[in-house]
């Protein structure tokens, strides 16, 4: 279970008056082990923060952050039991493929046997185990989308954070990447946390929707039942029902 217990954020930033404005985000939330949550919303009601408060890369004023009952609030990003998986795909250009999935396992690529066959493993599994010793600039979009997933299926963390991953790519291969993520969360039992723009991704994907809307979950449940029976009227509004 992840549970996001009154997880806060505060921005301060001058307004024209040059005085302090305060924008503050909370966020409850409580996610079963393997589900998939995508998580929807208008621009700018507090998706990437949530995100990045679960990720480490915000640190929250107050609230409490756990998974399988563990404190993660005061982990460093790094020592989260969680991988990301963002749309630009952050491999580096000059090491290959299989380098670069490698960096999953190991930062200073000090691979076992074992290891490199994992690497092998987890590129067929994605179906890039031709390109293994290519590198980056000499791949498509899509299969460097592939490349970043099979760097975060390796590391097998219980915790999956997806931010709009695949939306530069066709309708085709998202629907494909979409659905690769789905059977590789239930394999690996894996929970998944996805933001997106698109309710269709969601209802592809995702057991459980959230929608967010400045700066809190104002609906969170069965991502059919959110997203095609709203009652909410701001989640309406989003929707254009
Ligand atoms: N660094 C910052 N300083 C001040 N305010 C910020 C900062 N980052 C985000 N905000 C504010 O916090 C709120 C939530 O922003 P956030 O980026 O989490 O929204 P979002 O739902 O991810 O939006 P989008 O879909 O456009 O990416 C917004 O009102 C935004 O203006």
């Amino acid at each position: 279970m992840l549970t996001l217990n009154q997880l806060t954020h505060s921005y301060t930033q001058p307004n024209n008056a040059r005085q302090a404005e305060q924008t503050r985000l909370t966020f409850d939330l409580e996610v079963e082990t393997g589900d998939i949550v995508a998580l929807i919303g208008p621009s700018g009601a507090g998706k990437s923060t949530l995100l990045a408060m679960v990720a480490g890369f915000l640190s929250p004023d107050s609230g409490t952050l756990t998974i399988a009952g563990q404190h993660i609030d005061r982990q460093l990003p790094s020592e989260r039991p969680l991988s990301l998986l963002f749309q630009d795909h952050n491999l580096f250009p000059h090491l290959t493929v299989f380098e670069n999935i490698g960096l999953g396992l190991h930062p200073g690529l000090k691979l076992s046997q074992e290891d490199k066959e994992s690497i092998v493993v987890a590129a067929s599994r994605v179906g890039i185990q031709k390109y293994l010793d290519r590198l980056p600039e000499q791949l498509s979009g899509g299969q460097k989308q592939r490349v970043a997933l099979a760097r975060c299926l390796i590391r097998k963390r219980p915790l999956l954070l997806l931010d709009e991953p695949f939306s530069a790519l066709d309708p085709a291969l998202r629907k494909e990447m979409l659905e690769l993520v789905r059977s590789l969360a239930k394999e690996q039992q894996t929970t998944v946390l996805m933001v997106t723009h698109s309710p269709e991704d969601a209802l592809k994907i995702a057991g459980k929707c959230a929608f967010i809307s400045q700066g809190k979950i104002r609906v969170f449940g069965p991502t059919q039942q959110v997203l095609e029976d709203p009652e909410d009227k701001e989640l309406k509004k989003y929707l254009g029902c």
